[in-house]
């Protein structure tokens, strides 16, 4: 029975990795008409379901990571399933003058900004005893600082004078002690407190600040990274009151919501998306150190 309403209760997330083939909407089409989204790590995963939801709802979105091929590919397709603009642009969050340049330049294609997702980030599943001094930097640069960086260019490029919407795509693994995880969970516990942070210091300008903290998402590099697939085949998110993992389309719904009018009075805020994961004390550390245990190569 539970599980039976649990399915009544998802969205669509049917399609190629990229794009969904059938949408139906929650919200009203017209919740971003025009506005700007500038979206890191828009290329793949849950950003660019993110990019994709956002142009259904009326939205031109700006999608921003490292691998500009990869960008223009999503582009082109995101562009196919909503007839809205889409502008791939080359940056490494870690290189705040990669930022500059391609904040300058949605201004100069666009005219504005209204939506910031900060998305980027890496992950892996490693020990802390076998993680290296310079993996835990890499993780917190790309998560950490590359989530700062961003803020802080467009902050001062647009929303500072004109207001804006930020969101940050955090994870509720930082809520807990998780084994493999000590590099992404201390991140994205920065993160959140970075959330809290600048809504505070930026509300003032009109600026809002939220999170999104999601659970295990399918269909992601990150739940490729972490297992996801093993633990999908041994039953393991059974552990999980929602007993699944969530989708992308219903990580996209929570942002749309953050970074929309539907949440005006919302600042600092961190919306847990995780099916109830982390209230449980039922959880995968065993499973997690089974699979780093009986894996030579790296995941
Ligand atoms: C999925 C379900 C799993 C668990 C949950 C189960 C149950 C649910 C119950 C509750 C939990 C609730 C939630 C948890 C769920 C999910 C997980 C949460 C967060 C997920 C986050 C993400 O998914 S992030 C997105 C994933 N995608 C990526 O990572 C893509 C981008 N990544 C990269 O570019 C690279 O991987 C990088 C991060 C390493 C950066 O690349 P680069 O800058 O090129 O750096 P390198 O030079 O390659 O490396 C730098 C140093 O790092 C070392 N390194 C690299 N890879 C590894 C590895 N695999 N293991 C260890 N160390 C590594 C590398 O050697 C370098 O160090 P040196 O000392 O050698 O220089
Ligand atoms: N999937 C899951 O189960 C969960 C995911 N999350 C969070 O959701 C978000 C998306 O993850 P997911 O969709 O799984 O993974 P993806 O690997 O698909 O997304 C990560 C994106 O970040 C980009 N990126 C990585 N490093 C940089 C960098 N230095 N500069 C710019 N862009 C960068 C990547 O593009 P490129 O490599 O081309 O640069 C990629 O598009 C992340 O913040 C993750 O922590 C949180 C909890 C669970």
């Amino acid at each position: 029975m539970a599980e039976a309403k649990a399915k009544q209760e998802l969205p669509e997330d049917v399609g190629s990795d990229d794009c969904l083939t059938s949408y139906t909407y929650i919200y009203s089409p017209d919740l971003l008409k025009d506005q700007v989204a500038f979206i890191t790590g828009g290329g793949s995963g849950i950003g660019l379901r993110i990019a994709e939801v956002f142009m259904r709802h009326g939205c031109d979105t700006v999608i921003a990571s490292r691998n500009l091929d990869k960008l223009k590919e999503a582009a082109k397709k995101l562009c196919a399933a909503s007839g809205r603009r889409c502008l791939p642009v080359c940056i490494d969050v870690r290189q705040p003058e990669s930022i500059v340049a391609a904040v300058d330049e949605t201004i100069k294609q666009f005219g504005h900004i209204d939506i910031l997702i900060n998305n980027a980030a890496g992950n892996f599943i490693c020990p802390a005893s076998a993680l290296s001094f310079n993996a835990f930097r890499t993780v917190m640069e790309i998560d950490t600082m590359g989530t700062f960086n961003t803020s802080k260019v467009v902050y001062e490029k647009w929303f500072k004078d004109h207001g804006g919407n930020i969101v940050n795509i955090s994870a509720t693994l930082a809520y807990r002690g998780q084994a493999l995880q000590v590099h992404a969970g201390s991140a994205k516990a920065a993160n959140d407190a970075m959330t809290k942070h600048l809504a505070v210091e930026w509300g003032p300008n009109g600026v809002r600040v939220n999170a999104v903290a999601p659970g295990p998402i399918s269909g992601t590099e990150g739940f490729r990274r972490l297992g996801g697939s093993h633990m999908e085949a041994t039953e393991s998110f059974r552990s999980i009151p929602l007993q699944r993992a969530g989708n992308k389309t219903e990580m996209a719904h929570c942002t749309l919501f953050l970074a929309s009018r539907a949440s005006s009075y919302m600042t600092g805020a961190i919306m847990v998306a995780d099916g109830g994961a982390w209230l449980t004390s039922a959880n995968d550390v065993s499973m997690l150190l089974g699979i780093a245990s009986s894996k030579s190569a790296r995941l």
